[in-house]
């Protein structure tokens, strides 16, 4: 049996009254609609009278004012608590509310994990099934490739040392059609292995083999097709996925986004991974503010120059710290990790970063690892650039040194293995910025501590 839906309708004193009161009536005549209160959001060219009392009465639900000009984003929250409200209904409009106003009500109300809706839209929470019997996170992100993978590679390592036995479940746009166990603990994942893969047709630098490669652990492989906003999928067999981890042998799960799609499993605390290279109002403006808030840990990826000023981290770090107070942040950066010593080799590099950085990534490798990069490609992404690039190094070059992504294994490593190279796959390390900011790995555990004591609280 459908529920009754309980609204809150957002409404102003640009329209008529009675016109206001004509659409609230309407909405309640429903059967299956209550509104159970209105918040007035502004606005005073057709206002009357502006006490909160008389509005009461002509609309004949609770109404509560705005105490100042701007929209009053915290009433609209108390209210939705207060009235337990299930959908808010905007019944306003320009030039009361604009889109970034609308963007801004909708993470809000998002948050509460209620829908927001208008004449022509409707935005949901994104979908959290709650099926892990077993502690679990989440590691989402603001965007493509601003580091989800790297991190979550980086989190499941640490927490395996630390013998909290983890197990990760990735979605991705290439991922197996049911959901597909790698045990990167038993495995040996060798070049070679992962051309089998690709050549029975498998994307086989998809996201969990690339996690069970760099982590050594067991990774749980799905699928999702497409992304909604604000974080939903299309589809996906990530349920089933979250069905398989809790049967595996492990203790915890991490559960990684694809894209800037959140996995849609409930789980016991989250990551927000934010990408300081990402047009900043994607980050403050649009649904980056929900996907902040989802996170009980927030990882500012990519800040350095040339793709984020001190400036904008700045900026970014402020903006997340007014809205999600509670969270810790961290600021970091990438450096390439060959999973083999490479000391000694002429190596050719190919990477999906950007080429901006690409000289600083060269001169990390040659000094860390004490090789000499004779050619690189931030083509990995592009197969005929990548082509073309690997054909102009390939002669001079002992090693192919690759990130496992995109073309990794199609194109780098099987023209590499042709060519006599050997392939050596790199990982991407993430490391805060100064040591002003909390330390990663102790952060990290005390966000897995928590996750479990939360779990084991619900039991
Ligand atoms: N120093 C750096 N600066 C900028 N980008 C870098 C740097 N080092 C590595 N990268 C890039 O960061 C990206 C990290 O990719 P990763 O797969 O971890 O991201 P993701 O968020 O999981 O992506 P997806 O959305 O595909 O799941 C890679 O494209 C990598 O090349
Ligand atoms: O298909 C996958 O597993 C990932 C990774 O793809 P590549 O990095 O290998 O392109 O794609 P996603 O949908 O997460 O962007």
């Amino acid at each position: 049996m459908k529920a009754i839906n309980k609204m809150l309708c957002l409404v102003d004193g640009e329209h008529y009254l009675p016109v206001t009161q004509q659409a609230i009536d309407t909405l309640n005549n429903l059967e299956h609609i209550d509104v159970a209160g209105a918040v007035f959001i502004g606005g005073t060219e057709k206002l009357r009278d502006d006490s909160e009392e008389t509005y009461s009465q002509k609309l004949g639900v609770p109404v509560q004012f705005a105490e100042d000009k701007d929209i009053p984003y915290d009433i609209i929250v108390s209210m939705i608590r207060q009235y337990n409200i299930d959908t808010v209904m905007d019944l306003s409009d320009e030039p009361i509310l604009d889109y970034p106003k609308r963007f801004k009500i909708a993470c809000s109300v998002l948050n509460e994990g209620i829908s927001y809706e208008g004449p022509d839209f409707k935005f949901e929470p994104v979908s959290q099934y709650d099926i892990m019997k077993k502690p679990s996170i989440t590691i989402l992100g603001t965007g493509k490739r601003i580091g989800k993978t790297a991190v979550s590679g980086f989190v499941s390592r640490l927490i395996d040392k630390n013998n909290y036995e983890p197990c990760v479940i990735a979605m991705g746009r290439g991922g197996p059609s049911e959901p597909e166990i790698v045990h990167g603990e038993e495995l040996e994942i060798t070049s070679k292995f992962l051309l089998e893969q690709s050549e029975k047709g498998i994307h086989a630098a998809s996201d969990h083999w690339e996690d069970a490669l760099m982590s050594r652990i067991l990774t749980i492989g799905c699928r999702r097709c497409g992304g909604g906003m604000a974080g939903e999928v299309f589809l996906t067999n990530m349920k089933k996925g979250a069905k398989l981890a809790n049967e595996v042998d492990s203790k915890l799960a991490i559960f990684e986004g694809s894209g800037a799609a959140i996995p849609p499993i409930k789980t016991d605390k989250k990551i927000t991974l934010v990408g300081a290279n990402q047009p900043i109002e994607t980050v403050t403006g649009y649904f980056g503010p929900y996907r902040i808030s989802l996170g009980d840990l927030i990882i500012l990826t990519m800040c350095e120059e040339p793709m984020a000023s001190k400036d904008k981290i700045a900026k970014i770090e402020e903006f997340i710290q007014e809205i999600n107070p509670d969270a810790p942040i961290i600021s970091t950066v990438f450096r390439p990790k060959p999973l083999e010593d490479i000391s000694g080799k002429n190596v050719l590099f190919a990477t999906t970063a950007p080429e901006g950085v690409k000289d600083k990534l060269v001169q990390y490798l040659e000094k860390n690892y004490k090789c000499k990069i004779i050619g690189t490609t931030s083509h990995l992404s592009n197969r005929p650039l990548l082509r073309e690039d690997m054909k102009k190094y390939m002669d001079n070059a002992d090693v192919m040194l690759s990130e496992l992504k995109a073309a990794a294994v199609d194109v780098a490593t099987k023209d590499a293995i042709n060519a006599g190279l050997d392939v050596v796959y790199c990982d991407n390390i993430p490391i805060p910025i100064n040591d002003t900011y909390p330390d990663l790995s102790k952060t990290i555990i005390n966000l897995v501590n928590s996750a479990i004591d939360n779990f084991d609280n619900q039991i």
